[in-house]
């Protein structure tokens, strides 16, 4: 799996949970992953498909969501597609049936309309896990409920023994019960990961719909598009976004809008220019919202209260996914908070109403809070922060002040106590402020004993030491239908009782900015004193130079992108350009070393990244391969490019013509005392099998008697391949073969395939233990075969699956064949033995597969001083080269100092 991850993503290591649900997945059991945003849940249900070789269908809410994903896939060499409304590739269904697709993305929608046969045809080849991201839509006590997700149960029956995978950012108990139940989940795999993203800066402010407001704003964003990075700014009405919108682009800001009333078209011109980086503000509504999944967002500004702390969470949750510092900020008016009415709609049952109350007072209680945003949003989440502050928020960074407030507190909390709990906060708030509204005179309000005492503050002012006071614990507020109710805590009970109207005990109380504007007459941006900044590349070690360098790569990468036709981002993380940015790799195998590099990458843009590296940073006079990629490159594991077409190598040669032309046998060739180390006999047979599928003459009578292979095992071993449907990993073949059946045997039957030979012809007389009677010289490709029957349709060609097919066979025995094997592992599968340099008897020469052969011995590496003296009759300088040359071909690489394999 870990070969994987280097492969096909470039990450050298799991994130919490990834690895163990992944396992689960591949055993076959449901999960259910309720994991951060941004934390990698989507690697959950990326992996197994690659591992497993059969399609993974992933339920997603939002076509512009999937497209993404389907491009990001295909930039990692990932065989990826959706289907949806909007595919208009007729071909995508077909070959999805099929099982042609790695990952296919489908609307819950399509995923329930699909016919019975597509879902039976794609069993037949094949279907490892049934994936509903954003599962909490699946729940009426989700923040985005859609109807569609609930039919969704009726997949269960159709598809029993996939397992079914939900995932979510955004799951309290209940929402999680819920999905397990819709889902008829069957006892789930439940891994529950921090919500903690501590990348995030949370800030909050308040402010006017004004356009000092727009002003203000727009300032704070052009500092970050100062530094290229990208913003999105959420609104809740569209009269808001178009405002914001014209602002921007007044102040030369490259920006675009985004609302559900705009046509279709519009609003993909849009998302696509956002995340091709062509523009740097997406200024939006929650249309907007799941279906943005740039990883390199780094503010996200919401203009307006959000409704719930969920929608809130899920929303800032676009910033900073690669990991990177980012900021989210929430701007609100009081007025945001009696949208209740507005959101409530035409909400038919009692709970759900009272849902939206209670989320919105939640929203509401984050934006006035005076303590810890962290702690507060994560114990929402049902996670306690064990430090008092995260240091990371604006309550935790600016030094509040902080005032006695004890005589207006005694006057508040005696009114609260005074309406016994009937009212909201309204209530109390004018009977303090000697209101003469209706509702006060009607109940008598006005011949209250504290009627009109708190006249000297606002409305506002009041609500933000009420709000205060709610969160120290001495007021609590209650929904009761769909209508907040305020009362005092049995803490402000206590306090009451402790004060009379002449003295109260102090009670010293943080100044909200509200406060602070109405009553120092401040300014909030004063009282908000210096807030931390997002660290810049210098503190983060860039020298001048470097930082010009990371930049000139940014914009090499956009034109690279623009070239394929892809987002930057899908090309490479932010994070990886810095990390080629300091450490400058000058050859394949440095570049791969560094994280987020995957073999699509290297594969196909290896060669310009490198030059373009080489030429920048000349241009910047920075010497290559900087000290931090020796960081890199000793924490990296990197892996090889399998070669599609390599000519066969002197090593295979040899071992072919001492077969064919001297007649030794697998055996004798595998143990002969000429060769400086003994070889495994499967290696021996590999190398004889790439021979014949390279054209070269090969007895296959001969070769299957000498590795056993009978016509009774070759008929059993294709039965197995037509049951897997697949021959992309030979591990499950060779797990539905009986015990005698080995990989070389499994091997031996793709190559005869490959190579058109019968086995009818090749094998019969050979029993279970009968050896063959004659030989038959039967080659393919270049040479005319003296029998070259096709076994039409037998197993896949061989040349597609190259990769496995090019492994020798001890490492398919032993390992749990990967296509490219984790070079951790390898160790202890290879049997490690002494340097027989005392039996080396000639001065031998270096090559490259004569090293590569040589290296396969040791298991812990080899100095290059070893391998300069082990290839004596070789000049120093030519055997440096090839090695050189190894390890940019991603054939070995170097640890500590020491040459391995990959
Ligand atoms: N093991 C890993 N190492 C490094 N980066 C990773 C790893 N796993 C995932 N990532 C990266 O983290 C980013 C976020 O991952 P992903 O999109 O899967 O998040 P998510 O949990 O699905 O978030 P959301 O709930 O917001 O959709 C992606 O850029 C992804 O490539």
């Amino acid at each position: 799996m870990e070969s994987l991850l280097k492969q096909y993503f470039g990450y050298s290591a799991f994130r919490p949970y990834q690895k163990e649900v992944i396992e689960k997945i591949i055993n076959k059991r449901d999960c259910l992953v309720v994991m951060a945003t941004g934390s990698g849940k989507s690697l959950c249900y990326q992996i197994p498909p690659l591992a497993v070789g059969t399609t993974g269908i992933v339920v997603s809410p939002l076509i512009s969501l999937m497209q993404d994903q389907v491009m990001s896939l295909k930039q990692r060499g990932i065989k990826a597609e959706f289907l949806g409304s909007t595919q208009t590739d007729q071909s995508v269904y077909t070959k999805a049936q099929s099982g042609e697709f790695h990952i296919l993305f489908m609307t819950p929608e399509k995923a329930c309309m699909v016919s019975k046969s597509f879902w039976s045809n794609l069993l037949k080849v094949g279907i490892c896990l049934f994936a509903v991201d954003e599962a909490h839509c699946i729940s009426e006590w989700g923040h985005s409920f859609r109807v569609e997700y609930k039919q969704l149960d009726k997949l269960r029956d159709v598809l029993p023994d996939v397992p079914f995978v939900g995932l979510t950012a955004t799951a309290t108990e209940r929402v999680r019960n819920d999905i397990i139940s819709s889902l008829k989940m069957k006892d789930p795999y439940v891994a529950i990961g921090s919500f903690d993203r501590q990348n995030l800066f949370y800030g909050v402010k308040s402010f006017n719909r004004g356009q000092s407001s727009v002003d203000e704003l727009v300032q704070e964003i052009s500092k970050f598009v100062a530094s290229t990075s990208s913003t999105i700014v959420y609104c809740t009405t569209r009269n808001d976004v178009e405002q914001i919108y014209k602002s921007l682009r007044e102040a030369g800001i490259k920006a675009a809008i985004y609302h559900g009333q705009m046509g279709n078209k519009a609003r993909e011109e849009s998302h696509r220019l956002f995340i091709t980086d062509e523009l740097h503000v997406m200024v939006a509504t929650i249309a907007f919202g799941m279906g943005i999944d740039k990883p390199n967002v780094r503010q996200v500004i919401h203009y307006g209260c959000p409704k719930s702390l969920e929608s809130y969470y899920q929303e800032s949750g676009r910033c900073g996914r690669d990991g990177m510092a980012s900021v989210c900020w929430l701007y609100y008016t009081r007025s945001d908070f009696a949208k209740a009415d507005f959101y409530i709609g035409e909400l038919q049952t009692e709970n759900q109403r009272k849902a939206v109350v209670e989320s919105l007072m939640a929203a509401q209680h984050y934006c006035l809070l005076t303590t810890c945003r962290r702690k507060f949003l994560l114990n929402h989440f049902g996670e306690n922060l064990s430090a008092a502050k995260c240091e990371n928020c604006d309550n935790c960074i600016i030094s509040r002040r902080e005032r006695d407030m004890s005589r207006e507190a005694f006057l508040l909390m005696a009114c609260i106590q005074s309406c016994k709990g009937r009212w909201g906060l309204n209530m109390p708030v004018d009977i303090l402020r000697g209101s003469r509204s209706k509702k006060v005179l009607d109940a008598h309000s006005d011949k209250l004993p504290l009627y009109g005492l708190g006249k000297g503050y606002s409305s506002n002012w009041w609500k933000a030491l009420a709000y205060t006071l709610i969160s120290s614990g001495y007021l609590m507020e209650t929904v009761v239908d769909i209508y907040k109710t305020v009362s005092v805590s049995p803490k402000g009970v206590q306090y009451l009782s402790s004060a009379t109207p002449d003295y109260q005990p102090p009670l010293v109380l943080p100044v909200t900015n509200e406060m602070v504007a109405e009553e120092g007459n401040i300014s909030q941006s004063s009282e908000a004193g210096e807030l931390k900044k997002l660290s810049t590349l210098e503190s983060e070690g860039f020298s001048e130079a470097e930082e010009q360098l990371y930049h000139m790569l940014l914009e090499e990468r956009m034109k690279l992108a623009r070239g394929v036709g892809t987002a930057p981002y899908a090309i490479c993380g932010d994070q990886t350009i810095k990390k080629i940015a300091l450490t400058r790799p000058s050859t394949k195998a440095r570049l791969a070393n560094i994280d987020g590099v995957n073999q699509y990458l290297l594969m196909t843009h290896g060669n310009h990244v490198l030059q373009t590296i080489e030429h920048l940073s000349r241009q910047l006079n920075l010497s290559l391969d900087g000290e931090a990629s020796i960081q890199t490159a000793t924490t990296r594991k990197v892996y090889p490019v399998p070669s599609q077409h390599r000519k066969l190598t002197p090593a295979k040669f040899e071992a072919w013509q001492m077969w064919h032309e001297d007649g030794l046998s697998v055996q004798k060739i595998a143990n002969n005392p000429a060769r400086p180390s003994p070889i495994k006999e499967q290696t021996v047979a590999e190398y004889l099998l790439e021979a014949a599928q390279e054209g070269f003459a090969m007895d296959w009578t001969r070769f299957c008697a000498e590795v056993g292979l009978t016509l009774e095992m070759f008929s059993d071993i294709k039965g197995a391949i037509l049951k897997v449907g697949s021959t992309e990993k030979l591990k499950p073949i060779k797990n539905e073969l009986s015990e005698d059946i080995n990989y070389t045997h499994i091997k031996t039957c793709l190559a005869m395939q490959n190579c058109g030979i019968t086995p009818e012809v090749v094998l019969s007389g050979s029993k279970a233990s009968g050896l063959p009677k004659s030989s038959l010289n039967a080659c393919c490709k270049g040479t005319p075969c003296e029998v070259k029957t096709t076994i039409q349709n037998l197993v896949p060609c061989l040349e597609e699956n190259e990769e496995t097919a090019s492994l020798p066979f001890n490492e398919f025995q032993e390992a749990e064949l990967p296509l490219i094997h984790d070079t951790d592992l390898l160790p202890k599968k290879r049997q490690k033995v002494s340097e027989p340099e005392e039996r080396c008897t000639m001065e031998l020469n270096a090559t490259e597969d004569s090293i590569l052969d040589w290296l396969k011995n040791y298991d812990e590496g080899v100095t290059l001083s070893d391998i300069v003296k082990h290839f004596s009759g070789s000049e120093e300088q030519f055997v440096s080269d090839l090695v050189n040359q190894l390890e940019g071909e991603f054939f070995i690489y170097k640890k500590n100092n020491v040459y391995k394999l990959m």
